[in-house]
């Protein structure tokens, strides 16, 4: 500690501390959100921990949450912690975790200006719509067949389809390797926490790492030198598109920067293909998973559904199928929205890492430090939700129907599933068009029966999902969500025949 901060003590921790493993072994539910709880309710909302050697804070509170990610973030909070996957696989240039320094702040304008701007992400929007189309030409083919429909693998499908098809302009190689890499960010590595480990490289993690890597990369290389001869295809015709080609695709954006003189960094060959991955990791399971939460959420209260298909057909109808463009006019399907994020945060645990050392509610955070801040806790706490275990989208709801100020913004603490602040995700508006988007569709076309667990359609009140939670890089339901969709709209036999 500075002899500043020497006086205070650090937030309470429990006793003792391992060697080696710290506190590791008080991690003992399957999810960490779960494990923090349990700590909570012994060391309070601000609390200290050693993940091996790694000192580590847990905070609980809205308040909390305000002090770290508004007061002090500038200063001590702004940068995260990156595994040794992570490093290795954005090419140490992952825009999520690079330190809180001008290459962070450059591409972080770029992808607010150029990339995921509002403008931009509406010229994308047809290609959007194409993915939605596949998904409900998914479910509408199982109507047909009468065959069950692996629901979350079409979504999955779906958000990998749409991030690679607008970074790439393409989907198909990338998106499968893409998924490995993913894989591997989600695995806990205790060689990133306990030193001894990471000499004798347990469990062959590094090596894993290396192989999908030395996969990864000429996959990438080569989509680079396609998309290279078509814009210098398109130099040539003076900036004119191709016949069918993309009016946008984020990388050729970036491959033009690469050779701008004027730009103010020379963003490297390195720093795209990070960029790249982070898209991936960042845009792809997160939107899919609470999709899946909220089409199990949808089946789980026919009440809800009920009234959600109500605004779709009152707004839309049953002649056309909803559109992005529709979704500002259905403030039900975005308060569904809303109560998915808060019941099912992808991300349960945000996570940042102390720079400089500080001091917050009378304890000394010390630099170095990796943050967690437990959204899901507080977005259950029955202290700033009333029912918080209801699926309510009401809540978010006026008295006339319209929205209420709470948003996923990172001004209301007590919802965070995008966090907040300067590092707050870049995504929030195109996940929540996306899912917005495709609950709508799929609410206007279809009922989806549950398969249950042997197969077997599940009927009345046993046709229930379960809500159970499985751990990984985002936390997705245990099961995959197997349905049979019925049919519900002429729209659906448009869809088989196009
Ligand atoms: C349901 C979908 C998503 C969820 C729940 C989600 C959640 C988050 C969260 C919690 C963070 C950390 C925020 C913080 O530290 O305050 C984050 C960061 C980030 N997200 Fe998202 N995200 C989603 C979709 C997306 C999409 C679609 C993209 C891009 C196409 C994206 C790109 C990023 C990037 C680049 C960062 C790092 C920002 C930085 O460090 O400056 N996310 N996201």
């Amino acid at each position: 500690k500075s002899k500043a901060l020497r006086h205070l003590p650090n937030p309470p921790s429990p006793k003792p501390r391992l060697p080696f493993v710290g506190h590791l072994h008080l991690l003992d539910q399957p999810l960490l959100h779960h494990s923090l709880i349990k700590l909570g309710e012994r060391y309070g909302p601000l609390y200290s921990l050693y993940f091996g050697s790694m000192p580590t804070v847990v905070a609980s509170t809205p308040e909390l949450f305000k002090l770290f990610l508004q007061t002090h973030e500038a200063s001590s909070f702004n940068t995260r912690f990156q595994t040794s996957a992570i490093r290795r696989l954005t090419y140490d240039n992952s825009v999520a975790m690079v330190p809180f320094a001008p290459y962070w702040k450059f591409i972080r304008k770029i992808i607010m200006n150029d990339l995921l701007n509002a403008t931009t992400v509406n010229k994308l929007r047809p290609l959007r719509s194409q993915e939605i189309r596949k998904v409900l030409k998914a479910m509408a083919h199982s109507a047909e067949s009468q065959q069950p429909l692996n629901v979350t693998e079409e979504l999955l499908k779906w958000t990998n389809n749409t991030i690679s098809r607008m970074m790439l302009g393409e989907a198909e190689e990338v998106r499968d390797i893409a998924r490995e890499v993913l894989k591997i960010f989600g695995e806990y590595s205790l060689t990133d926490f306990i030193w001894p480990l990471k000499k004798l490289k347990v469990g062959q993690y590094e090596k894993r790492i290396d192989e999908i890597f030395n996969k990864f990369d000429p996959v990438i290389e080569k989509v680079i030198k396609k998309r290279q001869e078509i814009i210098k295809r398109r130099k040539e015709r003076d900036g004119e598109l191709e016949e069918g080609e993309q009016s946008v695709v984020f990388l050729d954006t970036l491959l033009e920067f690469a050779e701008d003189e004027t730009m103010e960094i020379k963003i490297t060959k390195e720093q795209i293909k990070g960029l790249v991955v982070d898209f991936f990791s960042a845009g792809t399971d997160s939107t899919a998973v609470a999709t899946d939460w909220a089409l199990s959420e949808l089946i789980n209260n026919p009440r809800v559904l009920k009234k959600a298909r109500e605004e779709v057909e009152s707004v839309v109808g049953k002649d056309r199928l909803v559109d992005e463009a529709d979704i500002q006019n259905l403030p039900y399907i975005r308060a569904i929205v809303k109560e998915t994020f808060r019941m099912h945060p992808p991300l349960p645990v945000v996570k940042r890492k102390c720079v400089q050392e500080c001091e917050l509610n009378g304890y000394v955070i010390p630099e170095g430090a990796l943050i967690l801040f437990n959204v899901w806790a507080v977005q259950r706490d029955p202290k700033y939700w009333e029912g918080p275990s209801e699926f309510r989208p009401e809540r978010f709801l006026t008295a006339e129907g319209g929205a209420t100020s709470i948003d996923l913004r990172g001004q209301n603490f007590e919802l965070l599933p995008f966090g907040s602040g300067r590092r707050m995700c870049p995504g929030v508006n195109l996940a929540t068009a996306g899912m917005a988007t495709l609950l709508a569709s799929v609410i206007q076309c279809f009922d989806l029966q549950v398969v249950g667990q042997k197969g077997k359609l599940l009927k009345g009140s046993d046709a229930k999902v379960s809500m159970e939670e499985s751990p990984g890089l985002t936390v997705p339901r245990a099961h995959n969500l197997m349905c049979v969709p019925l049919a519900r709209t002429n729209v659906t036999s448009e869809l088989l025949s196009s």
